[in-house]
């Protein structure tokens, strides 16, 4: 069935297309009818000729029964932790130090606001989502492929081209706070624990056995950064890098800048604690990476901490009420 087999494949790419505008640019083309449309006719091809179905297929998102418990997986490289400063003048302290490690003055920085969810890693082998895990100890984690399959945000497969054949990204899984609320509602409609904060809703809504019970959760995906990378375009910067990722159909933070010295980087910290409540999901800081790869290699890690980078962290948020 030649001709069912180019129309699985046309539905599926304009799918995952639509799927990008919608969940990823927040920009959608068509009206939801149509997208639900365009899947039936999917999803009624693939009844018919299983064997037209892949694992990037818009249909796989809710996916096999689930698992009686979690498989461990190791990271190909370490997911790292970042250190603390809890003051201006310990931001400070961070500029100084990588300007004089590095010998220079003004030094550039990747400046973004640091999402208060669950840190996963995504492993793409060429283009095709092949598993997800959370951070675990940094070394190893949990698998949550089937779980993270759900969120709408995470791409099954990457857009645009040359992209390398082994891509490790990182990023936070989080559940916004609109969505926060109307899942603490529906929690005590069905006489079920609600959660205290959006960041052990996302967790919780990760680390369900089940992938139905996840996909009914509002959970949004938030990447900023890469682990390893096999092939793919020469990046000298994490700022280009990023870029790259976003070229892939990755969903990148909206508040991402390049910053420069302490001053840019105490003028982000201040224009982002202002935007704080405004912002749809939970932030506990803003985090400051050294843009350039190489100055990033030079300066190396503390233990599991990288000298070039840093989260500034905001005091924690009143308790509020939710
Ligand atoms: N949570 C968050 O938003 N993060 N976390 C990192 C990170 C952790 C280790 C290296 O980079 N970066 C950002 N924006």
């Amino acid at each position: 069935p030649d001709s069912a087999r180019a129309r699985a494949e046309a539905l599926r790419a304009e799918l995952l297309h639509h799927n990008y505008r919608y969940y990823v640019l927040d920009d959608p083309e068509i009206p939801d009818d149509a997208y639900d449309r365009l899947l039936r006719e999917l999803q009624a091809l693939e009844a018919e000729y299983p064997e037209l179905v892949g694992p990037d297929s818009p249909t796989q998102r809710v996916g096999a029964e689930p698992l009686a418990a979690f498989a461990e997986v190791e990271h190909r490289l370490p997911m790292l932790s970042l250190d603390n400063a809890k003051s201006a003048e310990e931001l400070a302290a961070f500029t100084v130090r990588v300007g004089r490690a590095l010998g220079r003055e003004a030094v550039d920085f990747v400046a973004e606001p640091k999402l208060d969810g669950l840190a996963i890693n995504l492993t793409y082998e060429d283009g095709v989502l092949s598993r997800a895990a959370t951070r675990g100890d940094g070394r190893r984690g949990e698998d949550v492929t089937a779980q993270v399959r759900t969120v709408r945000s995470v791409p099954l497969r990457l857009r645009g081209a040359d992209w390398p054949r082994l891509l490790e990204v990182r990023g936070e899984i989080v559940l916004p706070t609109a969505g926060f609320a109307r899942l603490n509602a529906r929690m005590r409609e069905s006489g079920q624990r609600t959660f205290a904060n959006p960041r052990n809703a996302a967790a919780g809504s990760l680390r369900q056995l089940d992938p139905a019970v996840t996909a009914t959760r509002p959970l949004a995906f938030v990447c900023y950064g890469f682990g390893a990378v096999e092939g793919g375009p020469a990046c000298a910067t994490q700022y280009e890098m990023l870029q790259a990722l976003r070229d892939w159909g990755l969903p990148l933070s909206p508040q991402l800048e390049r910053v420069r010295g302490l001053d840019g980087c105490d003028a982000y910290q201040r224009r982002i604690g202002a935007l704080r409540e405004q912002l749809p999901y939970d932030i506990d800081g803003v985090v400051f990476k050294v843009d350039a790869l190489a100055d990033q290699q030079a300066l190396g890690f503390v233990a599991r901490a990288p000298r070039w980078a840093i989260a500034f962290k905001y005091p924690a948020q009143e308790a509020l009420t939710r």
